[in-house]
């Protein structure tokens, strides 16, 4: 047994709690899976469990880690039936999990494939049974719980989304009146709960599932938290899910120096200094130096550097002959699986695998002897897990990061943390009677990467050959741009020092991206124009080498030609149209402006002969009609030159119309009082002068107001 399981067995078994942190590859599953078999056996043999009736569940964060889990359950009992049904096995398998179950990595377990061919064997009545409930492409819940109503599952071993499903559905599930016994799923007789990479559950936000799982369960139970390294976070669940729990941890000391770690001690942690520009040239010589024959486990920041990386590192004559594998969080499941088996497969000694943390954690993969962190982690706390892939059960194994100078204080960070990082400057790094430390020279010389330029030419030859590489140069140096501002340990990994301008080499960009992160920098983007400037490469002008993509792609260019000078020749008409409705405006508002001019030119002559007039009249002249009002202004000269159709050649017809209906006015009025005057005189009456002053001065008037 290791140190973890001969601790931890015991306990659980003489029911106590525990609380387990050990290193990575310690045997922790071992530790949980045989006490929790224990358990149920020596219950099946005293009071045993009926069909509907679950005894210990076991929650793992991750499908894959269930998955993993659960194989290792069944070579203990490998007659129950299963439900299990590796990836692939169903065609219409959905890759997204419908059920919030996380799908955070890769792989079905290298042991486990198969299962669904085998013939479900008959179940005995004493028969510890089991079945695996996890969301997404093995099965969906109805097949779960129709396993689960056919055969039952003694022992369960899930994610948090899809047990909780379960739980929900099949407790729930009986008919009005039954007791509880009858229900289709009973935990009253559950008695082991396990959470697996219990920090990484409430990581991934499965605190409020767990806690409603717990909410299920009998309070006296056996509840064991498993992980390699734990949280503050954990408190809580600790606090409320366990009772007086033992605290196990696991560490290392090592006899010489009598230092205590929480890496394995077979295990070879080391750093290189790196720069932005020589990262590629330094992965190559470490699978080189380091990795080769061996398996081979590559961590990058992002799915897209995955992706670039692998296609890229196929065009570079000294990485063909490498076998690389890439697998990612977004690629399909079946595509994962694919990968996966190609990776572990026992009949080849020498592959690469480049990744992210989607395979950091738990995964127990056989033969991996070098792990290398092309980029450290953005949380630290994977570090140790992304190590611990190597160097499993006392298996000598390696481990590197690459760090810039800038980043160099990561070391004595982990060593804080207890992971024992050390630098590395020689090549002998990790062999047997070699010591890290400080190197001479000449080793410092030896331990160098040169062909950083060659590397780049090549690259950017691959790029100007395939569109397609070119796209994803640029998705995975904006992404790991992003990714960088993503660290947990910011004072670290500050971007204002990450060096862009020889990150844009290590990526062979042929066109650099608009990022905001370069254009804040005017010094980085006058150095970035020389080196576009030096390249001297039209991106516009690569293809794709597949046909109708390239087709679609100037297509696509020449619609938006097409809808350009459209847009173009639409913009120079609407300016045509409001270049005519100014200029009407214009003009309408010189017209206005005359009018108005002559308006007041009127005005004033009238105010002009009122004042004429009101001057004759204080003069003691009399005016009967309009007519010998205007005479009189215009004896005294004023208006007089201005009036009538005489007045000038800025006379308007308007005003020469108004002119004539006064004196045609006047004329009537002077007729209709030489008729009054003749009928008095033919009436014989004394002659008196008469006249309608009222009339004479509304008329008066009424021209005024004109
Ligand atoms: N008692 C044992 N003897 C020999 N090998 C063992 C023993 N227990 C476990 N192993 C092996 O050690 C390897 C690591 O075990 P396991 O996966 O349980 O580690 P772990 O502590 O869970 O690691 P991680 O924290 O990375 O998940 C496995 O391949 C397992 O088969």
């Amino acid at each position: 047994m290791t140190p973890v399981q001969s601790q931890t067995i015991p306990l659980f078994l003489k029911s106590k709690d525990v609380v387990v942190e050990a290193i990575t590859g310690s045997g922790k599953t071992l530790a949980f899976v045989i006490p929790v078999i224990e358990m149920m056996l020596r219950k099946m043999k005293s009071e045993p469990l009926r069909k509907n009736q679950i005894g210990a569940i076991i929650i793992s964060p991750t499908r894959e880690l269930a998955i993993q889990i659960y194989s290792v359950l069944r070579q203990f009992l490998p007659d129950s039936p299963t439900n299990y049904r590796p990836h692939g096995t169903d065609p219409d398998a959905a890759d997204a999990d419908a059920n919030g179950d996380a799908d955070m990595d890769a792989a079905p377990s290298t042991t486990a494939t198969g299962a669904s061919s085998e013939p479900a064997p008959k179940n005995k009545k004493s028969q510890l049974t089991h079945a695996l409930f996890v969301g997404g492409a093995t099965s969906s819940l109805e097949d779960d719980l129709a396993h689960f109503k056919q055969y039952g599952a003694h022992i369960v071993v899930a994610t948090p989304g899809r047990l909780e499903e379960v739980l929900k559905r099949g407790i729930g599930h009986r008919t009005a009146g039954a007791s509880a016994n009858a229900a289709l799923v009973n935990v009253k007789e559950c008695d082991a709960v396990i959470l697996d990479e219990a920090d990484r559950l409430l990581d991934l936000g499965f605190k409020q599932a767990l806690a409603n799982i717990l909410g299920y369960l009998p309070k006296q139970r056996r509840t064991g938290l498993f992980s390699a390294t734990m949280t503050d976070a954990l408190g809580e669940l600790v606090r409320t899910g366990l009772r007086n729990p033992v605290r196990i941890a696991v560490k290392v000391e090592h006899a010489a120096s009598g230092a205590v770690w929480r890496t394995p001690q077979s295990l070879d942690i080391g750093a290189v200094v790196v720069t932005e520009s020589t990262k590629l040239a330094w992965l190559l010589a470490c699978v080189r130096r380091w990795g080769q024959g061996r398996k081979v486990i590559v961590y990058m920041a992002t799915c897209k550097q995955v992706e670039y990386w692998y296609k890229a590192l196929a065009t570079i004559a000294a990485a063909k002959d490498v076998p690389w594998h890439s697998l990612h969080g977004q690629q399909t499941a079946k595509r994962r699986a694919a990968v996966f088996q190609a990776f572990v497969d026992p009949s080849t000694d020498h592959a690469v695998l480049i990744t992210t943390d989607v395979a950091a954690r738990g995964l127990d993969i056989p033969n991996v002897d070098l792990v290398i962190q092309y980029d450290p982690p953005t949380d630290p706390k994977m570090f140790a897990h992304r190590c611990g892939r190597a160097g499993r059960a006392g298996r000598a194994g390696k481990a590197v990061v690459f760090l810039t100078e800038n980043e160099d204080a990561y070391v004595e960070f982990m060593h804080v943390r207890k992971v024992n990082v050390q630098p590395v400057t020689d090549w002998a790094w990790g062999e047997p009677g070699t010591k890290t430390g400080k190197s001479k020279k000449g080793i410092k010389d030896a331990f160098a990467v040169t062909d950083q330029d060659a590397l780049h030419a090549e690259l950017v030859t691959a790029i100007q050959g395939d569109r397609d590489l070119l796209d994803k140069s640029i998705l995975a140096f904006t992404s790991y741009v992003r990714s960088y501002t993503a660290h947990e340990l910011s004072y670290i990994f500050q971007l204002k020092k990450l060096d862009l301008v020889a990150l844009v080499r290590q990526f062979a960009l042929v066109k650099v991206p608009n990022m905001p992160e370069i254009k804040r920098n005017s010094e980085v983007v006058d150095q970035l124009a020389q080196y576009e400037a030096a390249l001297a490469i039209d991106a516009s002008k690569i293809a794709y080498k597949d046909k109708i993509r390239e087709k679609a792609r100037l297509d696509r260019i020449a619609k938006k030609a097409e809808e350009a000078a459209l847009a173009a020749l639409t913009a120079a008409a609407d300016k045509k149209k409001r270049d005519k409705k100014k200029r009407s405006l214009a003009e309408a508002w010189s017209e206005q402006k005359e009018k108005k001019q002559k308006r007041l030119e009127r005005r004033e002559k009238k105010d002009k002969r009122k004042a004429a007039i009101e001057q004759l009249k204080a003069q003691g002249k009399e005016f009967f009609t309009a007519k010998s009002k205007k005479l009189a202004a215009a004896e005294l000269g004023v208006a007089a030159t201005t009036e009538g159709k005489d007045a000038g050649s800025d006379s308007s017809d308007s005003d020469s119309d108004v002119d004539m209906a006064d004196d045609y006015a006047e004329l009537q009025r002077e007729k209709r009082a030489q008729r009054k005057t003749k009928q008095q005189k033919k009436g014989g009456g004394p002659m008196t002068m008469s006249f309608d002053f009222a009339a004479a001065d509304s008329d008066a008037s009424s021209d005024e107001s004109t």
